[in-house]
C-alpha cells in the first residue's frame, strides 16, 4: 500500500489561501501562497509567529482544507491525509500514548496500512534502530526523556516508510545538545528512507543547517516572502558547516528578511 517513490512525487501548493471563522469574523491568515517541494528535498519554512507556518503544513497533510486553491502531491489532490506522508509535531508528550508500549505506539501508525503482522514487526525494530533506540520497543513512553520521546515519535513517521515528513517545530522542546543529535538524526533517516521533508521551525539556524532550500514567510496576512537556496554541502556537520562562510551569509540574509517590519521572533543567538 505504500506509495512507490518516484521523481514525479513533488509536493505542489498552488494558489492556496485559509480563512478562519465565517461571516464577519472569518479572517484570511494566509493569501495566495503557492510552493513546491521537489521530491527528495528538504525544504525549512520560517517566518513570524502568527504567520500560518502550521496552517500551511496542516494543509499539506490533508489534515485541512484550503479556502481557495489546492495541493498535490504528484498528480494527486490532497483532500485527505495522503498514503505515504508522516506528521512529526512539537509536542510528543501529546502525540504518543502513554498507556501504549513504543512498539504499540508505532503499530498505531501503520493501523491503516494493514501490513502482515512479521513486516510490520520488521519495520517497528528497523525504525527504533534507524533512530538510535533499538531494544526499546517494549519500553513506554512515559519511562523515556523528551529526546527519546520525540525520536520514538520520528520512528513512528518512519514505519509508513512514508514519501514525504512534514515536520511543525519538532526540537521546540528539547535543550540544545538533543536538539542538533535530534538535527543530525532527522538529515540521515531522511537520506536513509528518501524522504521528501517540509520543516516549520522558529529557529533561523536550524533552518539553513537542515535545508536545501528556505522559505522565509510574512505575515498580516501570512504569505510567501521570499525563497532561498542552501547550497550549503552534506552530509552537514554541527561545528564544519556553521563555520562555513556561506552559512553565516545566508542565516544574516534571512534574519533580516524575517525581522523586516511586522517581522518576527527569531532565535537567532
Ligand atoms: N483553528 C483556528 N481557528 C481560528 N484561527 C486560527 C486557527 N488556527 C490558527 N488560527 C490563527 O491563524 C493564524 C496562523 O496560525 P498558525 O498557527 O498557522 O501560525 P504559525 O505561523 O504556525 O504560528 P506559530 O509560529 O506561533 O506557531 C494565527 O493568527 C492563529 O491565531
Amino acid at each position: 500500500m505504500t506509495v512507490p517513490w518516484s521523481g514525479a512525487m513533488d509536493l505542489h501548493v498552488e494558489g492556496v489561501r485559509k480563512t478562519y471563522g465565517r461571516g464577519s469574523a472569518a479572517r484570511e491568515v494566509l493569501t495566495e501562497t503557492s510552493v513546491t517541494v521537489r521530491s527528495q528535498q528538504f525544504v525549512s519554512i520560517v517566518g513570524p509567529s502568527g504567520c500560518g507556518k502550521s496552517t500551511l503544513l496542516m494543509m499539506m497533510a490533508g489534515l485541512l482544507r484550503p479556502s481557495g486553491g489546492q495541493i498535490r502531491l504528484g498528480e494527486r489532490v490532497v483532500d485527505g491525509p495522503p498514503v505515504g506522508l508522516s506528521v512529526v509535531f512539537q509536542d510528543y508528550s501529546r502525540s504518543l500514548f502513554p498507556w501504549m508500549t513504543v512498539r504499540r505506539n508505532l503499530a498505531m501508525a501503520a493501523a491503516a496500512y494493514k501490513l502482515p503482522k512479521a513486516e510490520l514487526r520488521q519495520r517497528v525494530e528497523h525504525a527504533l534502530v534507524s533512530v538510535g533506540l533499538p531494544g526499546s520497543a517494549d519500553m513506554y513512553p512515559w519511562q523515556m526523556s523528551g529526546g527519546m520521546q520525540q525520536r520514538v515519535a520520528i520512528a513512528r513517521a518512519l514505519v509508513v516508510e512514508p514519501t514525504v515528513m512534514l515536520m511543525d517545530e519538532p526540537f521546540a522542546a528539547v535543550d540544545a545538545q538533543t536538539r542538533a543529535d535530534l538535527e543530525d538524526l532527522v538529515l540521515r533517516v531522511r537520506h536513509e528512507y528518501k524522504i521528501t521533508v517540509a520543516f516549520v521551525t522558529h529557529d533561523i539556524d536550524e533552518a539553513v543547517y537542515m535545508g536545501d532550500r528556505i522559505i522565509v514567510m510574512a505575515a498580516g496576512p501570512g504569505r510567501v516572502l521570499a525563497e532561498l537556496n542552501v547550497d550549503l554541502p552534506r552530509p552537514r556537520d554541527q561545528v564544519e558547516t556553521k563555520l562555513d562562510p556561506q552559512f553565516a551569509e545566508l542565516r544574516s540574509e534571512v534574519f533580516r528578511l524575517v525581522m523586516r517590519p511586522g517581522g518576527v521572533k527569531s532565535t537567532v543567538g
